[in-house]
């Protein structure tokens, strides 16, 4: 379509009034004026905009005039001014939008200087707005005063409130989250006292359901802001309070203009955000815990995983937040209270099970917080990223869990820095397993629920905490995993097919609550100290930006075993599974027995001596040894081939290559060994269902029922004597039960029950402990490192391969 400009229009007016339609329809219906149009050079977009705003104008004295009769121009010339008059109207949408445009380009002008002022977190605040609502958050800006103390110390602050980011499209379907889990009132053991803002916050999650934020097929993540009280070393150092909370959700932050910047004193600086809620600095840790995890906690007891996590610079109180202290527990203490609390309520027949481990990650390096050793490695499964080996301590009361959290951390790395005195320099993280298992429709239905706590290291600058080596290199590492951690957040806000997870240990173990089936609680920590606005600033940044987030649909991880009908399809089911077991647990022993050979041959690869530049005739072995390819688990290439003999200055290679292979191996093991130990423990839970279920049938006379009993000679005759006794002694196994230990526990010491705690085992402790295979396993492994030790690797290996293909044949 032609555009018409000033100059043209002007020369219509003066020449001739154009139709009265349009100037589209005037330029088609005469040619000449169309080729004019066309050939005009002027058809920019400002020379447009001049014409459509002088047009406007003139509209706009018409219809003044229109009103005073006298000063009408149509009086005078009426079919003059009418085309003009319909031309303006068709275009004045077009003038408007024009305007706008010029509006939104000064105002885009204004903005970059502002920008000049802000930080660099400011600008990628703004830089971050989706742009189809551009102007629509425009809108929304606006200058806020501040009231009080704030205006009276300083005339001119100003706090600006940010363009607010409309919410995210609507997901397709409804609620997957649910946030309010009915009342939970007051509880008497629990202490969970739901509190106005608590509800309040419930309203407001309800009404983002209800509005498509949260739901469908992914969930939003929760991001709540707490501010700690100013101490007492900041309040007499004369530090102000540099943010404010308002309605339990609006946090301003203001920065307060330095007298003697003379240049910026008209600069203001400041923001404001808005979040799930905010947390004056007065909230009890009652109110944070129930607002922000109880529903997690009720979401993990019906099979659904939650994370929250603690963000913030140090000493803005995460520890506290996550931890406390003895006469104000945090929320990892209240939320296994309240776990606790809750089974009781509903688990009368001992039907659940809670699992713990404690974990931190130091300088990029995975501990085992319950039982400290070797750092861990992290594996992804099919439960997700889980770090190998690490404890998993059964837990039966709260106050287990307590002297367990107190052990961890105690042995957690904390450092005086210029900030904290008691400075957590790693990222902890609690992990609490609750498993569930109830009756449904005939099937025996199995729930676990995982719940992570985790207390992040404090994100700081080098300067503002320590310069000393240690400490910098602490410092770097924690920086590089929240850089890490960060990156992930912008991936996932920006819809990224590549999450950068590898890039550090913490987001590797953070995979889950960030991206995958999992509900997620964010609570940002901030000091309301005038000297920390910077790290308030970036933590408020982070926090805003980690709201738009959504994490998968977060459904309960249930497993349904099929109950059969009948008495004979139960033991005939029960003899399959035991069957099954057995076979697995040779497996298991198998591969156990392999994994030792594995490392009895690294153990006497690292203790032999080099062997010698040309080996001697004499010493060497018989030729039919050198010559024999080898063929045990290793392949035959690792263990001293001769080609390793010929190149003795290659032994370091090779001896690393022969640990890589054994490390490969051990995982392999390890995994397997996992995924024995998983289905062995399946099985024998629902034998003893079945069982269980069989001793509470009445039996009715003349009932034949199958039992192992009725198969086996030996056993009839027991029951003959009546010395069987419990139901459950009819389906033992024919095979005596392997002691479901891991490897690791049983020669590390790693195992809960190997380890005391504080001179004092736990139940779980107590009921692992049978030593019959351990001590069988040991011995084996002994005895192949004397072996090895004593025949020199060479002759020992021979051996050992050579009973291993005796074994296999
Ligand atoms: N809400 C609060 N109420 C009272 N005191 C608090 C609160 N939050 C933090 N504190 C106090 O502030 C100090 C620092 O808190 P904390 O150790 O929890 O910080 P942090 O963020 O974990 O620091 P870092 O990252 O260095 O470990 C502590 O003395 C703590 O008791």
């Amino acid at each position: 379509m032609p555009v018409s400009t000033r100059s043209q229009v002007s020369a219509d007016r003066n020449d001739r009034p154009p139709p009265p339609s349009s100037l589209g329809q005037e330029a088609s219906s005469n040619p000449v004026h169309a080729t004019a149009i066309l050939r005009n050079p002027h058809h920019g977009l400002k020379e447009k905009m001049r014409a459509l705003t002088l047009f406007y104008e003139q509209h706009k004295q018409h219809l003044a005039s229109s009103h005073d009769p006298s000063k009408r121009p149509d009086a005078l010339a009426p079919a003059a001014h009418r085309p003009i008059v319909e031309l303006t109207e068709s275009n004045r949408k077009k003038n408007e939008e024009n305007s706008q445009v010029e509006e939104e380009e000064e105002e885009e002008e204004e903005e970059e200087e502002e920008a000049e002022a802000l930080d660099l977190p400011m600008k990628e605040n703004i830089i971050v707005l989706p742009s189809p609502s551009k102007a629509a958050a425009r809108t929304n800006h606006h200058v806020v005063f501040p009231r009080g103390g704030a205006a009276k110390e300083n005339p001119r602050i100003a706090v600006y409130s940010c363009p607010k980011k409309p919410p995210p499209p609507p997901p397709p379907t409804t609620v997957a989250r649910k946030l309010s889990m009915g009342g939970l009132g007051t509880q008497s053991e629990g202490r969970v006292t739901r509190t106005k803002n608590a509800t309040a916050t419930a309203a407001t999650a309800n009404a983002a359901m209800e509005n498509g934020e949260i739901g469908g097929g992914s969930s939003r993540i929760m991001v709540y802001v707490r501010l700690r009280p100013m101490s007492k070393k900041e309040k007499d150092g004369g530090s102000r309070s540099c943010v404010r909370i308002v309605n339990k959700k609006d946090v301003y932050l203001t920065e307060f203009a330095s007298e003697t910047d003379y240049l910026r004193l008209k600069r203001v600086r400041g923001r404001h955000f808005s979040f799930d809620a905010s947390f004056p600095d007065s909230t009890t840790q009652q109110e944070v815990y129930a607002t922000t995890t109880a529903d997690l906690v009720e979401g993990v007891l019906q099979g659904r995983n939650g994370s929250v996590f603690c963000y913030g610079a140090t000493g803005a109180g995460k520890t506290y937040t996550m931890l406390g202290t003895m006469e104000n527990p945090g929320v990892m203490v209240l939320a296994i209270k309240d776990l606790f609390f809750k089974i009781r309520q509903r688990s009368y027949d001992g039907n659940h099970s809670v699992q713990l481990s404690y974990l931190e990650v130091y300088n990029e390096t995975v501990r085992d917080l319950l039982s400290p050793g070797r750092p861990l490695v992290l594996r992804e499964d099919k439960q997700g990223i889980v770090a190998a080996g690490l404890t998993q301590y059964r837990a039966y009361s709260t106050d287990e869990v307590m002297k367990l959290l107190q052990q961890g951390n105690q042995n957690r790395t904390t450092e005086p820095t210029r900030v904290n005195e008691t400075s957590s320099r790693s990222h902890a993280i609690l992990q609490v397993v609750a498993e569930y298992k109830v009756r449904q429709s005939g099937n025996v239905v199995t729930r676990a629920g995982k719940l992570s706590l985790i207390d992040l290291a404090g994100s700081e600058r080098a300067l503002a905490t320590d310069q000393r080596t240690q400490r910098s290199l602490e410092g770097a590492n924690i920086n590089r995993s929240l850089l890490a951690l960060s990156s992930c957040i912008n991936a996932l806000v920006e819809g990224k097919k590549h999450i950068p997870y590898r890039n550090s240990k913490l987001t590797q173990l953070l995979k889950d609550s960030l991206g995958g089936p999992c509900n997620t609680v964010m609570i940002a920590n901030i000091s309301p100290c005038s000297l920390s606005f910077g790290e308030t600033q970036n933590t408020l940044h982070w926090a805003d930006r980690a709201k738009e987030i959504r994490t998968k649909a977060c459904g309960a991880n249930e497993e349904a075993i099929k109950m059969p009908e009948s008495e004979t399809d139960q033991a005939k089911l029960v003899l399959e599974l035991q069957k099954e077991n057995s076979e697995l647990r040779q497996q298991l022993v198998r591969n156990q027995q392999k994994l030792l050979t594995v490392q009895a041959q690294s153990l006497a690869a690292n203790s032999s001596p080099a062997p010698p530049a040309a080996p001697s005739p004499l010493l060497s072995p018989p030729c039919s040894i050198q010559r024999k390819p080898k063929c045990n688990i290793l392949a035959g290439n690792c263990f001293h081939t001769p080609e390793s003999r010929r190149k003795p200055a290659n032994n370091d290679a090779f001896v690393c290559e022969l640990q890589k292979k054994v490390k490969a191996l051990e995982t392999e093991i390890e995994k397997m060994k996992k995924e024995h130990i998983l289905q062995l423990k399946q099985k024998d839970e629902f034998i003893r269902e079945l069982i269980n279920k069989k001793s509470l049938k009445p039996k009715e006379g003349g009932e034949r029922i199958i039992t192992r009993a009725s198969l086996r000679k030996g056993e009839r005759d027991e029951m003959a004597k009546g010395e069987l006794k419990s139901p459950g002694h009819r389906f033992l196994s024919p095979v005596p039960t392997v002691k479901k230990r891991s490897f690791w526990d049983i020669t590390t010491g790693n195992s809960p029950s190997a380890l005391a705690i504080n001179g004092r085992k736990t139940r779980s402790h107590v009921t692992a402990e049978t030593p019959r295979a351990p001590s069988m396993l040991l011995q084996l492994a002994y005895d192949s490192f004397w072996f090895v030790f004593l025949l020199g690797p060479h002759i020992a290996n021979h051996f050992i391969s050579a009973g291993i293909r005796s074994s296999e044949s």
